[in-house]
């Protein structure tokens, strides 16, 4: 087991990894709060289905609440939002209650919005199960969904702890591998050179994947999120380098609709994207078609999905969170591990994406 420490400017918190740190939270818990009340488990349907009795097998002698939402972004809409906040009512939560978040990104930002609302908020605990929650479970950046843009009702809210129990990620299907892989890359891609180029020798096939391997990348991943976070907690500065693909990424996801792609994979195209519009404009040096075979052959689309316009997903586009009186920012690099945030025009965005 290897402890992370997260620093931000609102909260200090560790990051559990490892094999079967499960079992670390419940004596967590003991220390962590006096007079713990309620233990509210937000998860969704397949997570709840195959890994729920090991967490509560953690949980004795609580008797811990469990609020299930459907599975992947549709636990992110205002619907399941308000049906959660009325149980957490109708249990009796209090300020001395505590939320667990037991699932991927997409519980993990549902469940620290509730977290952050609830009577003003209660503290809570990222347990994350998938590759890509090295990611959102570290950081604070809580959202749900609207039909005119990703994440675009949340709040910065910091969970207590994260226990990463990488035993759980072995029921993960292919593509939520790849899905999580895709900001493992980006990690690499805006902070550290080695890290990409030994990424890119070292894995061809990521359901071979060692977990060796595995463990080096997401203890990597969530090292490099924290050097951005600690800096800029709130996303005024150095934090937007960590949206790298995530313009164009973001815009797809709401195009065809949340869930109809996962978000790895969309971000894994906008970065495509973005390291295109790097190359002809900060001069980055870097082999695209070396990078599109190595992407393609880990299973990745590298391409916009057929059937989206141009003009909607610059409509999209617009609504990102990095926009400035609708004028589109794209987070590009220099070079591998040297993001800069750059102002595009939307005449120029609309020729590349024709010819992309
Ligand atoms: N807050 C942040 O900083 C941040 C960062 C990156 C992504 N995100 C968000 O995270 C979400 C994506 O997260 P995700 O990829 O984890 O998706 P997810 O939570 O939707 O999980 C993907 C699918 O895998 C299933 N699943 C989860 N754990 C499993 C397991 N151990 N075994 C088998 N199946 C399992 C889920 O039920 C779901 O169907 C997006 O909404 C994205 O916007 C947030
Ligand atoms: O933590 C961050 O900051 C990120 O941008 C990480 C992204 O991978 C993540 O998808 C995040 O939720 C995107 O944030 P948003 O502000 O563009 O919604
Ligand atoms: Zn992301």
């Amino acid at each position: 087991m290897e402890t992370i420490h997260i620093q931000t400017e609102s909260k200090n918190y560790p990051v559990f990894i490892g094999e079967g740190v499960l079992n670390k939270l419940g004596p967590f818990l003991k220390n962590h709060f006096t007079n713990l009340t309620r233990i509210f488990i937000i998860t969704d349907e397949t997570v709840a289905k195959m890994h729920l009795d090991k967490l509560t097998s953690e949980l004795n002698p609580w008797d811990p609440i469990v609020f299930t939402t459907p599975s992947g972004e549709k636990a992110k809409t205002f619907e399941v939002f308000y049906s959660a906040l009325s149980k957490a009512l109708e249990d009796q939560l209090d300020r001395k209650s505590v939320i667990l978040a037991f699932g991927g990104g997409a519980v993990g930002d549902l469940s620290g919005f509730v977290a952050s609302v609830y009577m003003r908020g209660i503290p809570f605990i990222q347990i994350p199960t998938t590759i890509l929650a090295h990611d959102s479970a570290v950081g604070g950046k809580t959202a749900i969904n609207h039909p005119l843009g990703k994440n675009m009702i949340g709040a910065f809210y910091q969970p207590e702890a994260v226990f990463y129990d990488l035993e759980l990620l072995r029921t993960l299907p292919p593509q939520e591998v790849r899905s999580g892989f895709a900001e493992v890359i980006k990690h690499a891609l805006i902070y550290d050179a080695n890290f990409y180029h030994w990424l890119k020798t070292s894995v061809q096939d990521l359901n071979a994947i060692s977990a060796e391997q595995l463990t080096e990348s997401l203890t990597k991943g969530i090292k490099i999120k924290n050097e951005f976070v600690r800096k800029d907690e709130k996303e005024t500065g150095v934090r937007a380098y960590l949206n790298f693909g995530h313009t164009l990424g973001h815009a797809i996801e709401a195009e065809m609709g949340y869930g109809n792609i996962t978000h790895g994979e969309a971000v894994m195209i906008g970065m495509i994207f973005a390291l295109k519009l790097s190359k002809q404009l900060t001069g980055l040096d870097f082999d695209m078609e070396e990078f599109i075979e190595w992407v393609e052959g880990l299973g990745y689309r590298t391409k916009i999905p057929k059937g989206l316009a141009i003009e909607n997903l610059l409509k999209k586009m617009k609504h990102d969170k990095k926009s400035i009186a609708e004028s589109i920012r794209f987070v590009l690099l220099e070079s591998i591990g040297r993001p800069i945030l750059k102002t595009i025009s939307d005449s120029s965005i609309v020729e590349e994406l024709k010819v992309f």
